[in-house]
Order: C-alpha cells, then structure tokens, then sequence
C-alpha cells in the first residue's frame, strides 16, 4: 500500500514549480499519467527520498518513509526502494557487473561479501547479461542498458520498485518485449512498482490504477484492473484510440499481430 500526501516546491532562480501531490492505492503496479513538467518525476524523487517535501506524509506498506509533522524523514538508502532512472543514469566508466553491485548496500567496501557476489551472477544470469558482465554501457543496446538499470535497481532487495519513463529510450518492438518483460520480473518478485510515463500504453500494459497528473496536482485516479476494456481505459485516461493507418493496419497483418 502506497499512501503519499506531499507538498513541495522546487525553484533555480527564474523558475518555481509547486507540487501538491495525493495519491493512495494498493494496486501492485501503479502509474504516475501527464503530460510532461506536471510533477511526476518529482513525486518519485520525494518517494526515495532524493527531494525533502515541505508539508505531507509518505508511507509504504504501513512504514513511514517521511512524516514532516513528526520530523520522520529516513535517508535514501533506508528506504528499501529501488529507482530505475530515466535514461537508466549507468555508472559509463563502470562495468556491468559493477553496476548491478552498486545496487547493494555493500558496495563502500570495494569487496562484495560472497553472498551478494552470488546474488549479483544470479541477476546478471536472470536478465541475459552474464556475457555482458566486463562490458561497459557505452557498448551496450537500449535494452541491455535497460536490463543492467532493472538489474541494478532490484539488487538491494528493494520494497518498491520506482520507474521513471523505463521505456521511452526504446524503439516500438523492443518497448513490448520488455514492458513484458517487466511486468514478468515484478510479479515472480512480488513487489510492487510506482511508474511514471506520459506513454497511455505502457500505462494499459502494466499498471492496475493510474493516477493523473496536471500542472504539479493529482486531478484523477482511474481503475485499470481488468474487467475494463481498453476502450474504456483510454477514455478514462482522457485518449481515443489512434486511427490506424492502412500502413500500421499492413504492418500488423505481416507480422502477425492480430490484437487490436
Ligand atoms: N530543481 C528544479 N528547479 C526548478 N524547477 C524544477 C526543478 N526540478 C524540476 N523542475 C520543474 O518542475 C516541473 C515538474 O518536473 P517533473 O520532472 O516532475 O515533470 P514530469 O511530470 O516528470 O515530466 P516528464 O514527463 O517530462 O519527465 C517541470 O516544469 C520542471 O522543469
């Protein structure tokens, strides 16, 4: 159960940005919906602890991340949460097996522990990248950087999984692969994920709710259990369905795609 009451204003001298965000589920996959600059990214940051809110509270499952009335306010890396940035923000002059390890609460030793040596193989082996483990990200797909990113951010055990735009550096076919992918590695690990996107479609394939964001505010929460249909969905999501074009409607049939 996520529950997030925050206040919070941001500024650099010619620009403000006032963020009163509200949000409570217990959806295991929920999404952060708007257009861009409404305060999505910033309600994840405040989440793991990155941005300190002014006012508010933030709990997850019962545990109290931040409480400004109570003066709670846990460090970054107390909060069991695991961040998987726009961009992935990859360590570029680290390798991918040290990237993974930076995950780990370890890492200041140099050394990891034997137990975490083995756990970070097995998210290497998990995620396709044990050929990749001395290979720099600069040399890496979109994908396998995205896979090192997931990699990294579920190596501390993490309670929580915060994405921010996972996809949006991906070309269309390999966006499917991994939003399955995604969604595959979240339920066997049984944690729940908050992810931000302004993308209604990786929002339908993932999330259970929704919550929608404008001009640094939750304007509204739409239910995308299933049961709906997509039609339904994008409406609540405030979309119509694209028109296909004959082109997209050819390019289906060839690969066979008969989903709408
Ligand atoms: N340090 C800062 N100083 C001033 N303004 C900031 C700062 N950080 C963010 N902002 C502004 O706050 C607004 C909200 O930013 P945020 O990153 O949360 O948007 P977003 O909804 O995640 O957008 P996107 O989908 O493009 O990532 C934006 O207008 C941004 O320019």
């Amino acid at each position: 159960m996520i529950d997030i009451d925050i206040e919070l204003t941001v500024e650099d001298g010619k620009r403000r940005f006032a963020l009163a965000a509200r949000l409570r589920s217990d959806a295991p996959f929920v999404a952060l919906y708007g257009p861009s600059g409404s305060g999505k990214s910033l309600t994840l940051q405040a989440v793991a602890g990155l941005l300190r809110p002014r006012a508010g509270h933030i709990r997850l499952d019962g545990r109290t991340l931040f409480d400004a009335a109570r003066g709670i306010d846990l460090p970054a890396a107390q909060r069991g949460v695991g961040y998987l940035f726009q961009h992935y923000a990859l360590f570029p002059h680290l390798t991918v097996r040290q990237n993974v390890a930076f995950g780990l609460t370890h890492w200041a030793r140099r050394r990891l522990p034997a137990d975490e040596a083995v756990r970070v193989d097995a998210l290497l082996e998990r995620f396709g990248l044990a050929a990749l483990a001395d290979a720099k990200p600069r040399t890496l797909s979109g994908g396998q950087q995205q896979r090192v990113a997931l990699a990294r951010a579920l190596a501390a055990n993490p309670r929580i999984l915060l994405l921010d735009e996972p996809f949006a550096a991906l070309n269309p076919m390999l966006r499917d692969e991994l939003r399955d992918e995604l969604a595959q590695v979240r339920a066997a690990w049984n944690i729940p994920a908050l992810m931000v996107s302004h993308d209604a479609e990786d929002v339908l394939a993932l999330a259970n709710a929704a919550f929608i964001y404008a001009q640094g505010q939750v304007v509204r929460e739409v239910d995308l259990a299933s049961g709906h249909s997509q039609e339904h969905a994008l409406r609540e999501l405030g979309l119509e369905r694209p028109a296909d074009t004959p082109m997209r409607a050819r390019l289906r049939r060839l690969l066979g795609h008969t989903a709408s």
